[in-house]
């Protein structure tokens, strides 16, 4: 599956906790990230995580690219809620896209857990029938 970490400042040190708590899981996964939170991540894992830009310079955006194509499969988005960001539009554009392409997205660390426990449990296996079938495919 195609994992996206994302996380505000204040939220950086719990998304590496995280990866940390369930690296072994996320290293059978192809992973990606905004520039800072990815790099934190390698800092304190051994994950292999492909890094876009830093969010305020558009990583959000290219994440939302392949959102929009259906290829993101699980989103975990630590967003800050008490502080306003300078990128909030491209924050807004790429939790729109997931939802108009039905893809899992966190955004607390509680939900977090729980959507990595179902991949762990083999609940997003339907997700390789997205990725089977484009749009256009099927009659
Ligand atoms: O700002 C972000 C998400 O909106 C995260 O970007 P960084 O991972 O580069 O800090």
């Amino acid at each position: 599956m195609k994992i996206a970490f994302i996380a505000h400042d204040r939220k950086k040190e719990e998304i590496v906790n995280f990866a940390i708590a369930y690296e072994k899981t996320f290293s059978h996964h192809e992973l990606y990230s905004t520039g800072t939170t990815g790099k934190n991540i390698m800092g304190n894992t051994e994950l292999q995580i492909h890094r876009f830009m830093s969010g305020p310079l558009g990583g959000d955006q290219q994440i939302g690219a392949l959102v929009a194509e259906n290829e993101m499969d699980l989103i975990i988005f630590l967003r800050d809620p008490l502080m306003a960001q300078p990128h909030e539009p491209d924050i807004i554009a790429l939790l729109r896209l997931c939802d108009v392409q039905g893809i899992p997205v966190a955004t607390n660390v509680a939900t977090a857990e729980i959507l990595v426990k179902a991949l762990e449990r083999g609940d997003f296996a339907w997700r390789e029938l997205v990725h089977k079938y484009k749009p256009g495919d099927i009659e």
